[in-house]
Order: C-alpha cells, then structure tokens, then sequence
C-alpha cells in the first residue's frame, strides 16, 4: 500500500489563497475606514451648510444668500428672503459671480446640500493622525508585536478588529452629534471625540496589519510570498480607493459627514465576521503543521522569547528599512489626507470630481502591486525597486510643489506616477522583512516596522494641517479664505521623498554587504 505523506494545510494551493482572499478582505474594510474622511477635508472646514450645484461647484450657504440678497437688490428685484433652510435640491437662484476676472450674472440649480463642521486646518490634521497616536504615543503597536508573537495569530487579531470596529463607532458617534461649542483642550469636543475614536480604530487597524502580514508569511514562505503580499495590499488599496472616490458622494446624498463613517463601520463588521472564518482555518494549519512535524520527528516549534528582540535591534537592515518605510509612508498616506483639498485649490478641480484623482493612486496600485511582486518573486530587484519608487516619489512631490502646469490632467499624471511608486515599494520592502528577520521574530518586526511609520502618520497630518493653517492659507483684507497657496506642504513632502532616497540606497549598499538577499528571487526554483 502507499504510504500517505503528510502535508500542511498551507501546502494547498486553494486553501493558501482562499486564506489570503479572507484575510485581505477584513484589512480592506479597515483601509476604507481609515481614508474616509480625506475627501470630507473641505466639507469638515467649512462652517455651515454648504450648497453643491448641479455644475458641480459649491460655495458655503451663508455666502451664497448674501450673493443672492445682494443680486436681487442691485437689480430691484424683490427679496427672495432666502434662509438656510429654503435650500433645498432643485432651488434656482440667480446672483453675481467673478468668472475669469470679471462680475457676471450665473443661474444656478441646487444639486445637494451638505452641513459643514466648522474644523480649522490645524483640528483636522490633529484628527487625521490621531490614527497613529495610541500606537506611537502608548507604545501599543509594539506591544501588539510582542502578544501577537505571544499569544498567536487568533487572539491577537479578534482582539484587534474588535478595537477597529469599537473606534469607527466612537468616531461615527462624534460625527453624528452636535455638541455646540462644547470645547476640550482648546478643541470643539467633537473633533476630540471623532480623533479618540480614530485612535482607538488606528491601534486596532495596525494591530490587524502585521497580524495579517503574519499570516501570509506563515501560509506563502517558500512559495508566491510577494505575490501574496502584493494582493493582500492591492485588495486594501481598494478599500482606499473606494474611500477616496464615493465618501463625499455619499456625505452629499445624506446631507451629513458621519454617514461614510458609518458605512465603513457595517463593512468592518462583515470584515470582523470574516476573520473569524479565517479562524478557523488557522487552526486546522496549526494542527497538519503540527502532524508534519511529528512524522518528521522534528520538536516543538520554539516559542518567542523577549530577548529574541536583541536580534532585531541589532540588524543595520532592518533600521534602514524601518527608515525606508517611515519616510516613505510619511510622504504618501498623509499626502493623501490633504490631496483632495489640494486638487481643488491647485487644480481648480471642481469638490465633486477632486476626491477621483487622489482615488487614482490607489487604482493604479491595484494593479501594479501584485505585478511587481510577482516580478520580485521571480527575478529579484527589491532593493533596485525600491530606489526606484523613491525617486519617483520625490519628483513627484517637487512636481506638486512648483508653482506651474496648474491643469487638471497635470495632476492626473503626476497622481498616476505617484501610484507607480506607491506600488513599486510596498511590493518590495514587505517581502524583504522576511529575508532580515526570521519567522519567529517576525511578528514583533512588522510591529516595530510599522511604530516608527506610525509617528509619521501621527505627526506629519498635525504639522501639515498646521503649516496650511499659518502659512498656506491665502486671506482678503477682511479676514476671509480666498485661497491656498500648497507650495511649503508639498516642499515637506518632497524632503520626506529625498530621505527616502538616500535610505534606500543605502539599504542597497547594506545587502550587497551582509547578503540579505534582497536583490535576489523569493522563489525556491
Ligand atoms: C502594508 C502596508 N500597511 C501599512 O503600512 C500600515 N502600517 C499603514 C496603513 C495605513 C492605511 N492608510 C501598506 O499599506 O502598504
């Protein structure tokens, strides 16, 4: 009779992708949660209702019935009396606009109207890295490292959607309430509530990345791992895009900001629901990995020991691609947060269509990221690409900085070459963690990897949303916004892209050095 060889769960084809494909979906609700709130940026600073017309402009109500209560009385017309609340969808209303330079009469119809929370630029970039401020400030990602390696895959990530889904409640209850002037900490209380909110869901959305980035080096090592990863970031980088691309539509039709939010909030529910399939799964891998080892006669696997972190630390690879990815996420995810207000002042894109350049980046990443993986797997380079998605990061950024090609379709391809870089170094600096680090500390250097890029994304949405408010916001002599001029902001950015550079070759110099392997293929032919 032949004897039945044993084989790991993860050894099946269908079993090691169907495992991806759950476990993607839940880190895909999460990144929808996590971006939101970018294309809401000009909505949440702006105070009152704000009415959107059917030729895609908008303007704040209350500047829009002083407009009309002054057209009517220039022209005798009587006063329409017009208050906040007779705008509605399908009003016309006639009044003086400066078109190209010059006063002309524009009859508008009402498309949606939308309320406005009032924040500054400073309470929305307080809001928007309050992602990273319990993971950086409370150290929880680097705790999250050591209970994952700890405590297992299983645990750690029930214990981590559930944080996820309890902060897109607490930040959909704050959105959904009005607390007046309610202040705390020099803040109306509810930007203070929606950023505790994000913080908690921040801790939890980290906390679930490195656990599923676990679970793809534990199912793909040895076989289609970049691929692997590059998927699981493309399906997240859908969860972005959607983000990007329907939230204002959404607010729009709903009348109110917290509705996005609350949308995410059911998806991450169904994303909670498909982790714990993935559970179930884990378990049996555990048990047939386990059946191999004993028929192999190998012993128990050792377990993680705290001065197992010595090893990390002391790798020269690591620090530089830890480095690597703070200086590069810095440049990219919190670029993000502010690009849609970006198109709109840069770019004269009009509100409506602003968020759909921005979601490009994402788009393009779908695509590309498990394409330069597979490239990875297969022929090698990471280090080269990971050059090469700096540079390009850094032009890019120069390019948004400059003061010249003010065209929409400019930023098109710039956006688009932004996502070529946005693919090209996550498809190869994820899968490279694993020739630096062995599988056993894994868990804990994803968690260290993503700490550092966490205070990035914790403190560059809080200085640029600063550095808006005192040196890009452009005031008539009355006090009012008339504009913003984005060439300091995206100058910060552009430095972020010029570190990356240098780290990057300087990982490239470490690795022909110490062998790493990184411009090697993954794949064991
Ligand atoms: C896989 C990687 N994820 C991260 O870097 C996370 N720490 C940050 C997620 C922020 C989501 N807007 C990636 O997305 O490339």
């Amino acid at each position: 009779m032949k004897e039945q060889i044993q084989q790991k769960l993860s050894d099946s084809r269908v079993a090691r992708w169907t495992a991806l494909m759950i476990v993607s979906f839940t880190m895909m609700c999460g990144y929808f949660l996590t971006d939101v709130m970018s294309p809401l940026e000009n909505l949440l600073t702006t105070k009152g209702k704000v009415v959107y017309f059917t030729d895609d402009t908008s303007i704040s109500a209350d500047s829009l019935i002083s407009k009309v209560e002054l057209f009517a009385a220039a022209n005798a017309l009587s006063s329409p009396e017009l208050t906040v609340e007779k705008l509605e969808e399908g009003a016309e209303l006639q009044y003086m606009e400066t078109v190209d330079g010059q006063q002309q009469t524009v009859q508008k119809t009402i498309s949606s109207v939308a309320s406005g929370e009032g924040w500054s630029s400073t309470e929305y970039g307080f809001f928007s890295g309050a992602y990273g401020y319990i993971n950086v400030f409370l150290l929880m990602l680097f705790f999250g490292g050591i209970i994952l390696d700890k405590m297992g895959i299983r645990f750690t990530g029930i214990m981590s959607c559930g944080f996820m889904f309890a902060g897109a409640l607490i930040k959909w209850y704050a959105l959904s309430t009005d607390f007046g002037d309610t202040m705390l900490f020099g803040m109306n209380m509810q930007v203070i509530l929606a950023a505790l909110g994000f913080a908690i869901f921040g801790m939890g959305a980290e906390i679930t990345g490195i656990t599923v980035s676990k679970i793809i080096v534990k199912w793909f090592a040895g076989k289609e791992l970049a691929l692997a990863l590059g998927l699981q970031v493309a399906m997240a980088r859908i969860g972005t895009a959607i983000a990007l691309g329907a939230s204002l539509s959404v607010a729009r039709m709903m009348g109110n900001v917290s509705y996005p939010v609350l949308f995410g909030a059911i998806a991450l529910c169904i994303g909670f629901v498909s982790f714990l399939v993935y559970c179930v799964m884990d378990k049996k891998e555990d048990a047939s990995a386990l059946a191999v080892r004993q028929e192999e006669g190998q012993s128990e696997e050792e377990g993680f020991r705290l001065a197992d972190l010595k090893l990390i630390f002391c790798s020269k690879g690591f620090w530089l691609i830890t480095l690597l990815c703070l200086m590069f996420y810095a440049g990219v995810f919190p670029f993000l947060k502010f690009a849609t207000k970006l198109m709109i002042y840069k770019y004269d894109v009009p509100e409506s269509f602003a968020g759909m350049i921005p979601a490009l980046l994402p788009f393009g990443t779908i695509l590309l990221t498990p394409v330069f993986g597979s490239l990875y797997d297969r022929i090698g380079r990471g280090a080269t690409l990971m050059i090469i998605g700096s540079v390009m990061l850094t032009v890019v950024h120069v390019l948004f900085a400059l003061p010249l090609m003010n065209y929409w379709w400019f930023a098109v391809v710039v956006m688009i070459v932004l996502g070529i870089a946005f693919s090209l170094v996550p498809s190869a600096m994820w899968p490279s963690v694993p020739k630096i680090i062995p599988m056993k500390q894994l868990g804990s250097a994803y968690a260290i990897i993503f700490y550092i890029q966490n205070i990035g994304l914790a403190m560059v949405p809080v200085l640029i949303g600063w550095v808006i408010d005192d040196f890009a916001t452009l005031r008539d002599t009355s006090g009012a916004i008339t504009g913003y001029n984005y060439s300091i902001p995206m100058t910060i950015f552009a430095v972020f892209g010029v570190c990356a550079v240098v780290i990057s070759l300087m990982l490239r110099v470490d690795d022909a050095k110490k062998h790493y392997g990184l411009e090697e293929a993954n794949m064991k032919k």
